[in-house]
């Protein structure tokens, strides 16, 4: 079977935004105008498209990133047919993971603004996301019918607060409940939706004689944003030559995907007017999966490799999410980087080290299913059953083998322990907490030793505490839940050099491991390396693992307080061996034993998760937000004005901030937001540990 669409005519977007900017809008209305989706529902009676969870509708916010395929060929069907793959990536801050992932296997992201609120504090989280991997934005200025809504504040604080060349590419007709529609700086004529039919059919007239100036303005600055785009259109500009709409877009597309222009656009998803018109944009400024740097991957050998985005290539694919589905079990959404694949091919998935059969594959159209018998380079899709993947891994030719570059996840900071409420369900929980896990990298099972308690780890109390809502709905498991914990690690912070000596006599063969090691801190995030100096054949070249092994295990379960040692470095430079005594675990124990006891005398610290966190609040409770802060043990870092009012910046341990959206709440009768990420490790102030370390026992 041929390939139906160009790559060339792929987009795969996601669509991020602050909570309630309006993203389940905007793609509910995509899908509407695509022709996908012919019934509109409003997203809090709850037949939205794209929220398709329970407790999402409840919720009214989204919490899962699904995709969806749809096709446009463009306001005037100026193109031929694109297809337009659709992530959804969450706002919310305990769900950064999701952004992350979803990040990861798109091309191009549309940024949707509430046009009031402009730039919130999770859009600049999510911003900075993408920043990190390099995806070409545009913004979609929503909510342009909503009082208070303003373009013109929301493109400065684009550049000021994020810091990116925002330049519109079309302004807004009105505002509030005068907004109207949208001049078309590019091809300057002015859009008015028609607002009988929710904004299918629209009229294109002369720009209206009050906005000439502005829109003039306007173009000149979007002319010369593109003209940078190449030497010869420059010279074109300068020269004073008039550049086409052809050339315009053309620059202004290059300069996007390059990451040096953010076009701007405005609109009202829910009064169904500039939809159409950024889908147009999507399609002009959003980079193919071609267009985009060829993906990476690592052979068996070790040795780099490029994927290129074609279907030539060897198959391999990322996968994305993992979803439970009450009907057809696992489903996993991934990514085709390059090559084909069908159903009933074998593919291999290098980090389980396993072949699975491809048995059916499926692509979401919302929430209908299409059955495909093949997939190809730059597509998007789902698997049917594949029994052992977790979110993040590769699957790829079986006989063409690869590790595609790997998403990197946060390590859980938040930590709580949970209970079926009746003994019968605690084999259902345990699988169940083993779905869930699978789905989401970010989300972790352990059986607690001492106490044979179940815990789980994630990201936030949000993220748990949806975890426990699935437990029920999905699973039917009613769990009780126990006090929020924090994930502590240790560390050392002073150099020491130790000797580990396991010796026993006992009667027959006895055990001999003998060794020396020198312990070094490394700065925070760094991790755990493990050099070998033995010279001579001191300690023989295959016990050597085993000391690193009998180190690494001793890490993972602590010193000081049972929480896992990090930013280490352990250097291996003498030691000593017996011919018949000497054996792999006698060396492991040997290790262990060294640095436990280096590990003590090495100034040893509690480190606690730190969260960075942002207030925005009105400016009557500056006063209380701050002191609360600084209760909580929390570092101004910075402050600023925003349009919701004073924006106030802290460093603040997340042990504190457990129950903080209950507190802000009733605190500033609900008129303040805030958003929060995990900063990193820091020492842990002296009484904090002593309590922590005193209740390890
Ligand atoms: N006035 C106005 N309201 C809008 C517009 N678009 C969306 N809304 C409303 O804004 C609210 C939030 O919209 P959603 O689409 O749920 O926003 P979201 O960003 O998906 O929210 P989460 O799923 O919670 O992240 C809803 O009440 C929408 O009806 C718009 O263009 N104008």
């Amino acid at each position: 079977m041929a390939r139906k669409t160009p790559i060339e005519r792929y987009r795969n977007i996601g669509i991020m935004a602050h909570i309630d900017a309006g993203k389940t809008t905007v793609t509910e209305r995509i899908l509407f105008y695509t022709g996908i989706s012919h019934k509109m529902g409003e997203v809090h009676d709850g037949a939205a498209v794209m929220d398709w969870m329970d407790q999402e509708q409840e919720r009214g916010i989204t919490i899962t990133s699904a995709a969806t395929t749809t096709f446009w060929r463009g306001m005037d069907q100026q193109y031929p047919e694109t297809r337009i793959n659709i992530i959804d990536t969450p706002g919310h801050v305990d769900f950064t993971i999701e952004v992350e992932r979803s990040l990861r296997v798109l091309d191009g992201a549309v940024c949707v603004l509430d046009a009031n609120a402009g730039v919130e504090p999770q859009t600049e989280t999510v911003w900075r996301q993408a920043n990190r991997y390099g995806v070409p934005r545009m913004v979609f200025v929503n909510k342009m019918d909503k009082m208070g809504s303003d373009f013109f504040r929301c493109v400065d604080m684009l550049k000021q607060r994020l810091g990116c060349n925002a330049v519109p590419v079309q302004l807004p007709i009105g505002a509030e409940d005068n907004f109207a529609g949208v001049i078309d700086l590019i091809r300057q004529k002015a859009i008015y939706w028609n607002e009988k039919d929710m904004g299918t059919t629209y009229e294109e007239v002369e720009i209206p004689a009050e906005l000439t100036d502005d829109a003039a303005r306007y173009r000149e600055a979007l002319v010369e944003a593109a003209a940078e785009a190449s030497e010869e259109m420059m010279d074109k500009y300068i020269g004073g030559e008039a550049l086409t709409v052809d050339e315009i877009n053309h620059g202004l597309r290059v300069q996007t995907i390059a990451n040096e222009v953010v076009p701007v656009l405005c609109g009202s998803a829910f009064k169904n007017k500039g939809v159409q018109a950024m889908l147009d944009a999507v399609v002009e400024y959003m980079p193919s999966p071609s267009e985009v740097p060829d993906i990476e991957g690592e052979l068996e050998d070790g040795s780099t490799v490029i994927r290129e985005s074609n279907d030539d290539e060897p198959f391999a694919a990322l996968a994305f999410k993992i979803a439970t589905d009450p009907y057809v079990g696992t489903l996993t959404f991934f990514r085709v980087y390059s090559g084909v694949v069908k159903t009933g091919d074998t593919v291999y998935n290098p980090v389980k080290g396993k072949k699975e059969r491809l048995g059916r594959i499926v692509q979401m159209h919302s929430k209908e299913r299409k059955e495909i018998s093949e997939v190809r380079a730059g597509d998007i899709a789902a698997a049917i059953g594949l029994k052992d993947i977790t979110t993040g891994e590769t699957i790829c030719d079986n006989s063409n083998r690869v590790t595609l570059e790997r998403m990197e996840f946060p390590d859980p900071v938040i930590s709580v322990a949970v209970e079926p409420k009746t003994k019968s369900d605690q084999e259902k929980m345990g699988i169940a907490l083993g779905k869930l896990a699978q789905e989401d990298p970010s989300f972790q099972v352990r059986t607690d030793e001492e106490s044979g308690q179940t815990i789980i780890s994630g990201m936030g109390e949000l993220h748990l505490e949806i975890i426990v809502d699935r437990l029920k709905r999905e699973f039917k498991v009613e769990a009780k839940v126990g006090e929020p914990q924090v994930a502590y690690r240790e560390a050392i912070r002073k150099p020491i050099e130790v000797e580990g000596k396991f010796v026993r006599q006992s009667g027959g063969r006895g055990q001999y491991g003998h060794v020396w090691i020198r312990m070094k801190p490394r700065d925070r995030g760094e991790g755990y390396e493990f050099r070998n100096k033995i010279v001579g054949g001191v300690v023989p070249k295959e016990y050597i693992p085993s000391v690193d092994k009998g180190i690494q295990e001793q890490m993972e379960s602590g010193v000081l307080a049972g929480f896992p040692v990090v930013d280490l470095e352990v250097e291996l430079f003498d030691g000593s061996y017996h011919d018949v005594d000497s054996s792999e675990m006698a060396f492991k124990i040997a290790g262990s034993m060294a640095f436990k006891d280096g590990f003590m005398k090495g100034d040893p610290v509690l480190l606690e998760p730190m969260m960075k966190v942002e207030v925005t609040t009105p400016e009557d409770f500056m006063g209380d937000v701050m002191g609360d802060v600084t209760r909580r043990r929390g570092t101004l870092q910075g402050m600023e004005d925003g349009p919701g009012g004073k924006i106030i910046r802290a460093a603040v341990p997340l042990k504190e901030m457990f129950g903080y959206a209950t507190d802000l709440r009733s605190a500033t009768q609900g008129r303040a937001a805030y958003s929060m990420e995990f900063d990193g490790y820091a020492e842990a102030p002296n009484s904090i540990a002593e309590e922590v370390i005193k209740k390890a026992g």
